[in-house]
């Protein structure tokens, strides 16, 4: 196990420095009002968990490279926090091999709310219609699902399950005393990555499958089959990622894919984006394209402004923390930063604690509402199979 520490806050008793307990880190910072994240890079084996005493800071600007070693987080509308890195542990874990069969056993609890499926499937029908009629080309809209456990839940037991259920996946838990939830996610979609190389990344991830087939056998990438639709879907995002850079003339960028890749119980298809910003002399390349970025049509829909408009007319629930962005950044001269999908809110009061996820999927011409339902389910399940079993 490494430990490194960078600032014990000096709020922090003796024994816990010494204990180094992550479960009661999380509860003490949770107490005393301080922000937090832990988090596990994709294909990573190591955790780290961040503290911010002061419970973190809302920014008004995104120059990241002017920013310290933290953590940042946005809403998908709105300004981010951020929270620096006063304490940081990392530590080294030990990831079991998941086989495929513990993604699939049944769920409990999970009720389909008749409600819910109609609105949904109206909207969906409703903004089907207002492509056909030219108000926009491309929509993601996303609905909630709730759930109520008794007792108490924790997130560390949480977060290990889904680093070990989801190895491919970004997982993080996060606290920021301001909003006063926890909230969870297992993302497959960077938004903005940049290594000590100074290489940059960013992906196109849309279009959504099964990865798992009627007769219960793990489909291959290699192996899907995508429809017009999906295809189509998935150019959007690339051809709205190809805009931000050309709004900035930046003309030296590698584009590989579109390419399928298993996220959890999901296919997507994933074109990737990297840019030499030391060959280009371009060190503000990452903040710059963040705020050009954020939010893409993977999660929100082109042309941008009548798909924000049209998400707010359509969506009951506030997005909050959803289909915003999150990650590290600056620690050892590297950001990752990434769209906050596959994620639960989780309340906790008077021994009850109640899970909000969310969802969304890419509407366009050729969508069918009944699909798309299926398709929110589908993406709810991957973190419930996980935490509810
Ligand atoms: C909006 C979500 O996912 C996004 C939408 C996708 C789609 O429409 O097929 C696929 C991957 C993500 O870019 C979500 O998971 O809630």
């Amino acid at each position: 196990m490494v430990i490194l520490i960078l600032n014990m806050p000096n709020t922090l008793p003796q024994t816990l420095t010494s204990l180094l307990d992550w479960e009661q880190l999380w509860q003490h910072t949770q107490q005393k009002r301080g922000g937090m994240a832990v988090w596990r890079l994709p294909k990573s084996d190591k955790r780290y968990f961040l503290v911010d005493s002061t419970g973190g800071e809302k920014l008004g600007s995104l120059d990241l490279e002017t920013f310290p070693a933290g953590f940042l987080v946005a809403p998908f509308i709105g300004l981010p926090y951020f929270l620096k890195a006063e304490t940081l542990l990392e530590e080294s874990i030990v990831q079991e091999e998941v086989v495929g069969s513990s993604l699939l056993k049944p769920l409990h609890n999970v009720e389909e709310n008749e409600e819910k499926h109609q609105h949904f499937t109206h909207w969906v029908s409703e903004s089907i219609n207002e492509i056909q009629s030219g108000h926009f080309q491309k929509v993601v809209l996303s609905r909630t699902d709730e759930v109520e456990f008794p007792g108490d839940f924790s997130t560390l037991k949480a977060f290990g399950q889904l680093c070990q259920a989801y190895p491919n996946a970004f997982v993080c838990a996060l606290y920021i005393p301001e909003l006063g939830s926890t909230w969870l996610c297992a993302t497959p979609e960077t938004l903005v990555e940049q290594n000590a190389q100074g290489i940059f990344r960013t992906i196109a991830l849309a279009g959504t499958q099964s990865a798992i087939d009627p007769l219960g056998e793990i489909i291959l990438p290699q192996n899907a089959r995508w429809s017009q639709k999906e295809i189509e879907e998935q150019a959007y995002v690339c051809r709205y990622i190809i805009e931000c850079f050309k709004k900035i003339r930046l003309r030296e960028y590698q584009e590989i894919g579109p390419k399928t890749i298993l996220a959890g119980n999901l296919l997507h298809l994933k074109t990737e984006f990297t840019v030499d910003t030391q060959a280009l002399n371009f060190s503000q390349l990452p903040g710059i394209l963040l705020s050009l970025l954020h939010p893409t049509s993977a999660v929100c829909g082109t042309p941008k402004e009548e798909a924000i408009a049209w998400i707010a007319k359509a969506e009951k629930h506030a997005r909050e923390l959803y289909s915003g962005y999150l990650g590290p950044v600056n620690l050892g001269d590297e950001i990752h930063l990434f769209v906050n999908l596959r994620t639960v809110k989780v309340d906790q009061s008077e021994g009850k604690c109640r899970a909000t996820y969310f969802a969304g999927c890419g509407i366009t011409e050729d969508s069918d509402p009944e699909k798309e339902w299926q398709e929110t389910v589908m993406k709810c399940q991957t973190l419930q199979r996980v935490l509810e079993n």
